[in-house]
Order: C-alpha cells, then sequence, then structure tokens
C-alpha cells in the first residue's frame, strides 16, 4: 500500500508567501494546483488536516496485526527533508507517531487474555517460549482423526 501524506505549510512557509503547489484531489489522487491535468493516483492520500492517528489506522494498523500473525512487514516514510518523515513515524507526545502506536498495538494484542475453549477451568493462561517455539502454558490439546472429529472440536469449543 502506498500512501501520501501532506503537512500543513509551517507558519515560516507562510511567513515567506510559500503556496501549495500539489493538493489532496479526493482520497486517492494528488493534484497539481498550476496545472490540474498533472495528477498522480495513490492507495490513499491524507490532507493536511489528518491525524497521525488516522495515517496509522489505514496504513500501518494491518500491516502490524499481520505480524502479529506471523506475516512479515515494513512500514516506513520516503519524502523529501522537511516533509514529515519524523512528525508521522515518531511524533510527539501530543502526537505519537507510527513506531509508538505499533508498539502500543502489539502490546495490546500480546495482553489479551488467553482462556482455553476446550478446557473451562484453564482460564488466562501464559503464552510462553521455549527451544520448540512458543506455546500457550497448560492448554488442552487434542489429536484430531477425522474432519468430522476436528469440527465436532470446534463446535464443542464455541459453546
Ligand atoms: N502533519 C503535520 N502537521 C503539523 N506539523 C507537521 C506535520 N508534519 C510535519 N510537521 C512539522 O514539519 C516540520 C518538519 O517535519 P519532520 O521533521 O517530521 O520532517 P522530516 O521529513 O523528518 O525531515 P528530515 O528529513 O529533514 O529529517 C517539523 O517541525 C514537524 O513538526
Amino acid at each position: 500500500m502506498v500512501t501520501v501524506r501532506f503537512r500543513p505549510l509551517s507558519p515560516r512557509e507562510i511567513n515567506k508567501g510559500d503556496e501549495v503547489a500539489w493538493y489532496a484531489d479526493g482520497d486517492n489522487m494528488v493534484r497539481n494546483e498550476y496545472n490540474p491535468s498533472i495528477a498522480y493516483a495513490f492507495d490513499k492520500v491524507f490532507g493536511p488536516a489528518t491525524t497521525t492517528r488516522r495515517v496509522y489506522d489505514v496504513a500501518a494498523q494491518h500491516v502490524v496485526s499481520g505480524a502479529m500473525e506471523g506475516i512479515n512487514g515494513t512500514v516506513f516514510a520516503y519524502g523529501v527533508t522537511s516533509s514529515g518523515k519524523t512528525h508521522t513515524m515518531h511524533g510527539e507526545q501530543k502526537s505519537p507517531g507510527i513506531i509508538p502506536l505499533a508498539v502500543k498495538d502489539v502490546f495490546s494484542i500480546i495482553q489479551d487474555v488467553i482462556n482455553d475453549l476446550l478446557d473451562p477451568t484453564g482460564q488466562n493462561l501464559r503464552i510462553r517460549e521455549d527451544a520448540q517455539g512458543t506455546y500457550v502454558e497448560g492448554i488442552k490439546e487434542e489429536v484430531v482423526l477425522s474432519p468430522a472429529h476436528a469440527l465436532s472440536l470446534i463446535a464443542s469449543g464455541e459453546v
């Protein structure tokens, strides 16, 4: 997914009389102010009023949740100097960037309570790691012998 984020003109740029040369035309287009026939399409274009939270939700959250399910992913910012890469990725206390938002998200996923659906006494189980890999401590495991057996176990877990 390739997105574009416009930042607002800074007070210094406004004082200098700088003008906006490219603008967000709808959700997917970047258009030239001086020659409107020049336009480029992207998966998503964020205008200057967009919050970093919104950029995260649209452009990064699915990469983070995918990573938690084992799908490799990368989020990176690319742009000229002062275009807003640090503001977007790192942010500040009052407007945290994609990196702190992702870290928080990962921990909120990890801190979900795990209850064993096959054994009602298995509540709030812990995720552990050993040389064999990651496992849930104390979880009930069943060997399935047929598709019907697997489906009946899934059904019993849904009760
Ligand atoms: N969306 C935004 N809203 C308000 N201010 C912004 C926004 N994006 C960037 N800024 C401000 O614009 C200035 C430049 O942004 P930033 O430092 O993030 O750019 P950069 O791409 O990381 O630059 P460099 O490549 O030089 O490190 C900063 O003062 C930043 O706070």
